[in-house]
């Protein structure tokens, strides 16, 4: 088969240059102490065409594996599940971080699920790691270029909303953006419109379509008692919440707080993917100061372990129906 380029890929379009390219852009950050340095179209589309270069599959979903959901000792994981794999680790990966928590092994895998061509993230970047939320977007957008149209953002999450129990499955309806107001946002910066425009929506950020399909493969698989739907919030972690915190967040009407996705959903719809989120109850969120329990990320990834097979069938599943509505080719 003819290695695959970008531009065979982007609705075959030809590849017109920006009238001013933006190289490597370097501005101050909202609070003034750090570098915001986003790459440019053009070296995202090295790394896009990389893996082209490797790949004989043209993925049309992108997988975002959340901590534990993916991991290399997880066998059976929602990673594992993918046929035919071939797993680029990121270091070869021109341009790409490095995963270091654990939970997250740190690579590409191109596959099949269910005969659809998928590409999973087994590891995310994280903005506690020290990688500015850009850089921890990079991939999404890197997705975008080799023709992902919709991402399935999965993660682990603490349960905020009373009802919820630890093991549950979260269908993300809505998120609130913490970090953006502070001013800290995977967009900041110049804006190149071959991405997406400067002011993007965020009213639709998760997909009706896919949320109502979820609902429907919940009840299919007799899992709809497990499966709720409701709001998350990402905070810049890596310290889990104060209980001040947690109740201020409960009052604003957030069911699960994670330290993730929220601005990897932002860079999707900027650049018009489809969006599909996914949280994994992993831990209570503790809003008494008379409780004992406190939340660990060994936890986060035992739950994770032990919900394996559910999300893997599940996540199988809504692959297998989101193809479906999805055309086969550009
Ligand atoms: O990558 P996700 O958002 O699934 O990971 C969550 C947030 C922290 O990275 C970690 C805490 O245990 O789990
Ligand atoms: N911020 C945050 N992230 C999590 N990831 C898994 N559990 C939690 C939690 O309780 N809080």
């Amino acid at each position: 088969m003819a290695p695959i380029n970008v531009t065979d890929i982007n609705e075959n379009k030809a590849y017109v240059p920006a009238k001013k390219a933006l190289p490597e852009v370097e501005t101050e950050s909202a609070n003034g102490n750090e570098k915001c340095k986003g790459y440019s179209y053009e070296t995202l589309l090295e790394t896009a065409n990389f893996l082209l270069s490797r790949i004989t599959i043209q993925p049309r979903i992108g997988i975002i594996c959340g901590s534990g959901m993916g991991s290399y000792w997880n066998e059976g994981s929602l990673a594992e599940s993918i046929q035919d794999g071939v797993c680029i680790p990121y270091e070869d990966i021109p341009n790409f971080p490095v995963s270091t928590v654990e939970g997250h092994h740190g690579r590409l895998v191109f596959g099949k699920i269910e005969g659809a061509p998928v590409v999973a993230m087994q590891g995310r970047f994280h903005y506690y790691e020290g990688y500015p939320l850009w850089k921890c977007c990079l991939p999404v957008r890197v997705m975008k270029l080799i023709g992902v149209k919709t991402l399935i953002a999965t993660n682990a999450a603490g349960g905020l909303n009373p009802d919820y129990k630890i093991g549950d499955l979260m269908i993300v309806k809505d998120h609130i953006n913490m970090m953006g107001f502070a001013g800290n946002n995977p967009l900041h910066g110049p804006n190149d419109e071959r991405f997406g425009p400067r002011f993007p929506p965020m009213n639709k950020a998760y997909n009706y379509e896919h949320r109502k399909i979820a609902k429907e493969v919940a009840k299919e698989l007799n899992i709809n008692n497990m499966v709720r739907e409701g709001v998350y919030t990402c905070l810049g972690g890596p310290n889990f919440e104060t209980v001040a915190e947690l109740k201020m967040l409960k009052m604003v009407g957030v069911d699960a707080v994670g330290m993730s996705t929220v601005h990897e959903v932002i860079t999707a719809r900027h650049c018009d993917m489809k969006v599909f989120g996914l949280s994994l109850i992993t831990n209570e969120c503790v809003t008494s100061y008379d409780h004992d329990m406190e939340a660990n990320h060994e936890e986060v990834l035992d739950v994770g372990r032990m919900r394996q097979d559910i999300l893997r069938k599940y996540v199988s599943r809504l692959v297998d129906r989101f193809s479906q509505i999805e055309p086969e080719s550009p």
